[in-house]
């Protein structure tokens, strides 16, 4: 039986700041309201839904939807629903249903639970006030979002996250080299978007193999919990739409790629973030677009925000990169020859930024920058830069401008960051060692007659039914696809010189592998499969294999024995394919049993190892058959383009120019050499071209310094927080939690049988969780927690407390000799309050702002005299039924000390309002002027999306010009003289 109809008015106990709700429908179970002023609408279960029905008493002001107000005298109740009675502001008697009541109308919660005698306990107040003053000083913290997750302070990343993070809706490409932890960066721009309030649906699209990896690390460093969805959970949901079972959502890219109907259901759902890993799979091509591409393309032209993550972004080649660059910015990136003939100019381009840092100085330096730029406001800003007579401020403040707006209207500037090792710096070395062995008579025979028989070679692809130039790089596969040829009844691997060199080294601990962990990357599944068998028959080593045949389980199953320092295997078989993106950097000797074709393949192999915690150097080693086609192919690599020594980013340039030549040339030694001399020519050309042009660009865009280390020092500031200790204290006293030192900087908190429910990680009769405020303790041990302001503990407990009731009243005793006793005092702290709808994300330029008022019984304003937590320390806790008699005794007076306090409160609401609204300016000004000027510069700028951010401008400003104070919480205090002592 429920008490709700519809029409009636309540507010959300959790969601205060939806505004007044109307009830639209009520049926056995569930209630809807629809939230006017915000456009949402919420379904809650009848029997407990989070709401307090709106009822204002005699003197309440009340607003009516036409905008008129009226003082209530007296109310009364026709069909369920109330009808005020009072005087509107012109005297005359008027009535107003409460269905008509205005949806952006102020109600005091607080005044009203005090009127009518409901206090809370004196440390619950004092706990509001505290949590809103740090909710407020946290959420305008720069570090907010990047502070709590369990992660190094590594500059790169930290500068990235805070760069994209900060936009509205980030589109970028994070194209670091492998291993230089783009997962953190996706990692930490969700956790700051989420936390901000500026995202709260995201979908992450990662390889089948890597859903694991995600799930665990977004759990562990980030604590996110994400919904995997798989085909069979999908189906549990029957007809309803699986990908709304969580806000945030993990998929696997094959599934959903391959799979129309799942796309049409993700397609449905509002998201705020899509996140797809290991973008270099989405190929395109001017003919035909692969299913990933087309999927992620549909998704991109819904979902605001898109985080692509690559370390090869080339690999598919260049028309694809640039494909995926439109699907992020399709107005920056139009036109692939324009893209092109951009890059002609960026050597000039990083000349000219350069040159910025000598500004004002030489007029040549003038001149190169002069060169590059066209723009009215560019040309004002070098004005600024060049006069001497300027102050430094405005030369810094015009260098970082004319610099961000170089960086983003030429190059890949706002969309894509990509660091490399070679910036980043303090990487391991890395080391080849290459093993000459001889090729085994079954692969020498076949080789034998191609060198003799220039037309065996076509015969050899149509027996074997494999591609050119695989057939030749692969004996093993060759081989075995030669089944008819009654030599070749043994397996490859009881022949093969490369599984007897494995097993030797692996037992060799001279120099050799006996005590360390060996990843080994084959680049067939079968490959893979038959060498881990040859290591069992022939070793008696258990080498589990992770390829990309097998389900999610088997392969995490596969990596976890490998990556257990104490039980686990001594060697991890891979496929290629199987591989990518995992996370190995705990070993250090990569085997690469045969070599890829692609060279952006092979610095995805060591990049496995090559990752950020490596702590030696890398040794590579590569088996390969004396005068074989895989020799040649190991030579191209190293003699022509470096490809062991360190990443460059140009493999994708250089295989489109010479994989052809390569392919032609695998049997012909002369022809070889030909190749890797003008592989080498190109390599370096380029190497050169690009450090001057697009890499520097890159580099300057990938890592701004000063802006790294600003956002380091706020962090360390948040770790070294000694407010955030005292807090938790009072707020686990409060909620019922114990906590216990366990020595070390480590906590135990375990839930009390008073505890509170619905405290994240913490359910009564269980056992709680240890935790730790230290950083590097909890880098150090992943069975601790760490404790920060953006912990979900921590966000709970202060989230339950800012949107509901608890502690919003209160009433103390305070003894002093200097007044009289029975004096009132009240306390009140006010809160800005700004019904909006969240796209437009307000609080990012107002969160929610404490206005402190405390006047005394003749409603002289005491606030600047006495602090909040001087009157704290004094006064004393009072039993509710006397404070209930004090209030009921005291009832008129305490209602006109809280409509003077509301004036004195009100005055400084307009610079509150001020504030927010040049915070506002600021930031979409500077949006939209940059968005002006790529319009003149690229005529593929849409009007409709100038229109669009036009629009949120006023939106915002009329948003933020309606702010309200909104009664947060008061205090009553009742002076007792020293008598009573
Ligand atoms: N700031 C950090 N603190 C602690 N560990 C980190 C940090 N950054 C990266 N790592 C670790 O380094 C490894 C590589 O990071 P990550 O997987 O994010 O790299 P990636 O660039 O996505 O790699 P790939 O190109 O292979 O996909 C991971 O094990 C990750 O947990």
């Amino acid at each position: 039986m429920s008490d709700y109809s519809p029409g009636q008015r309540w507010i959300s106990d959790g969601e205060a700041e939806l505004g007044l709700g109307t009830i639209l429908n009520v049926d056995a179970r569930s209630v809807t309201v629809l939230f006017g002023a915000s456009q949402e609408t919420r379904t809650y279960s009848s029997r407990n839904a989070p709401l307090t029905r709106v009822a204002f008493g005699g003197g309440d002001r009340i607003q009516s939807t036409e905008g008129w107000q009226m003082t209530v005298d007296d109310s009364k109740e026709v069909g369920g629903l109330i009808v005020y009675i009072g005087e509107d502001d012109a005297g005359e008697l008027c009535e107003l249903p409460e269905a008509r009541l205005a949806d952006t109308m102020q109600f005091d919660q607080a005044r009203d639970r005090l009127l009518t005698g409901q206090v809370d306990r004196n440390d619950w107040f004092d706990l509001r006030f505290r949590t809103l003053h740090h909710f407020h000083r946290i959420e305008q913290n720069p570090a907010l979002g990047l502070a709590g997750p369990r992660i190094d302070l590594i500059p790169h990343q930290l500068y990235i996250a805070d760069e994209v993070a900060r936009r509205h809706a980030p589109r970028v490409l994070l194209a670091d080299e492998v291993g230089l932890g783009k997962t953190i960066e996706a990692g930490l721009i969700l956790h700051r978007l989420l936390l901000t309030g500026r995202a709260e649906r995201a979908l992450i699209l990662v390889p089948a193999s890597l859903t694991h990896q995600w799930l665990v690390e977004l759990l562990r460093r980030f604590a996110l919990e994400v919904t995997l969805l798989d085909e069979q959970q999908s189906q549990a949901h029957g007809d309803a739409n699986p990908f709304e079972a969580g806000q945030l959502v993990l998929a696997s890219q094959d599934w959903l790629f391959a799979n129309p109907h799942r796309q049409q259901q993700a397609l449905a759902c509002d998201w705020d973030l899509l996140i797809v890993d290991e973008a270099h799979h989405l190929d395109w091509s001017p003919e035909q677009s692969g299913p990933g591409y087309a999927c992620v393309g549909r998704l991109a032209a819904q979902v605001p925000g898109i985080l692509l993550l690559t370390a090869t972004p080339e690999q598919m080649g260049l028309e694809s990169h640039f494909a995926r660059l439109r699907l992020l910015d399709p107005d920056r990136y139009h036109s692939l020859e324009a893209f092109r003939e951009e890059e002609q100019h960026y050597v000039e381009v990083a000349e000219a930024i350069d040159a910025l840092e000598r500004l004002p100085g030489e007029d040549a330096d003038r001149s190169r920058v002069a060169a590059v730029i066209a723009e009215p406001d560019s040309l004002a800003l070098l004005d600024t830069l060049a006069d001497p007579e300027r102050g430094d401020d405005q030369h810094a403040a015009a260098r970082d401008q004319l610099r961000d707006q170089l960086l983003d209207r030429h190059g890949t500037g706002r969309v894509m960051f990509r660091n490399s090792r070679r910036h980043v710096g303090g990487f391991p070395e890395r080391r080849l060692h290459i093993a000459e062995l001889e090729a085994p008579s079954s692969y020498r025979r076949v080789l034998r007659r191609l060198a003799r028989d220039e037309d065996y070679l076509d015969e050899l692809l149509i027996e074997t039914g494999l591609d050119h130039p695989e057939v030749l790089i692969y004996p093993d596969a060759m081989y075995r696809a030669l089944t008819d040829d009654p030599l070749n009844t043994e397996p490859w691997w009881q022949f093969d010189p490369r599984v007897t060199w494995l097993l030797e080294r692996l037992a060799d601990d001279e120099g050799g592998f006996a005590d360390d962990k060996v990843l080994v990357i084959a680049h067939d599944r079968e490959t893979a499969l038959g060498l881990a068998e040859g290591l069992r028959v022939l070793g008696g080593y258990q080498a589990p294999v992770f390829h990309e045949g097998l389900s999610l389980v088997e392969r995490d199953r596969a990596a976890a024995a490998f990556a257990d320092q104490e039980e686990g295997c001594q060697v991890l078989v891979c496929s290629e394919i199987g591989s990518e993106g995992r996370n190995f950097q705990f070993c250090r000797h990569l085997v690469m049993f045969d070599l890829p074709l692609h060279p952006d393949q092979l610095e995805q192999r060591i990049g496995r190892l090559d990752r950020i915690g490596q702590r030696y150097a890398i040794e590579l080693h590569v088996p390969v058959f004396a005068g074989s086609p895989g020799e040649k192919l190991l030579r191209w690599y190293h003699q022509g383009m470096d490809a062991f020594s360190a990443p460059h980013g140009l493999g994708s340039e250089i295989h489109a120019a010479f994989g052809d030549a390569l392919a032609d040339s695998l049997l012909d030694d002369e022809s070889l050499e030909e190749v890797i001399t003008e592989t080498r020519a190109l390599f370096e050309a380029r190497l050169a071209e690009r450090d001057a042009g697009r890499n520097r660009l890159l580099e300057l865009n990938a890592c701004r310094h000063e802006r790294a280390d600003a956002v380091i020092e706020a962090i360390r500031e948040l770790d070294a927080d000694k407010a955030l200790t005292r807090y938790l204290d009072q707020a686990l006293d409060i909620f019922g939690v114990d906590s216990q030192e366990l020595g070390g900087d480590i906590l135990h908190l375990q839930p009390s049988p008073q505890m509170l429910d619905g405290l994240p990680g913490l359910v009564k009769g269980e056992e709680g969780f240890s935790a730790t405020f230290s950083r590097a303790r909890a880098l150090a041990r992943d069975d601790v927690q760490r404790l920060s302001w953006e912990h979900p503990l921590l966000r709970e407990m202060m989230g339950r407390i800012l949107d509901g009731p608890m502690g919003n009243t209160a009433l103390a005793l305070l003894r002093h000799p200097a007044i009289p006793a029975g004096r009132l005092m009240v306390e009140l702290v006010f809160r800005t309050h700004c019904p909006a709808p969240k796209r437009l994300h307000l609080n990012r330029f107002l969160p929610p702002t404490a206005v402190r008022v405390l006047l005394d019984e003749s409603g002289a304003n005491l606030t600047d005299k006495i602090s909040f937590t001087g009157l704290s320390r004094a006064v004393q806790k009072v039993k509710k039924a006397v404070a209930r008699d004090l209030i009921k005794s005291r009832h008129d007076r305490l209602r006109e000390l809280l409509d003077g306090a509301e004036t004195e409160a009100e005055r400084e609401l307009p610079s509150i309002v001020e504030a927010a609204q040049v915070r506002m300016r600021a930031e979409l000004d500077a949006e939209l002027s940059r968005l002006e000027a790529l319009s003149r510069l690229n005529p593929a700028v849409r009007a409709d999306e100038l229109e669009a951010l036009r629009a949120e401008r006023a939106a915002l400003d009329e948003a933020i010009e309606g702010t309200r104070l909104r009664l947060d919480a008061v205090r009553v205090i009742v002076t007792v003289g020293d008598e009573t002592r």
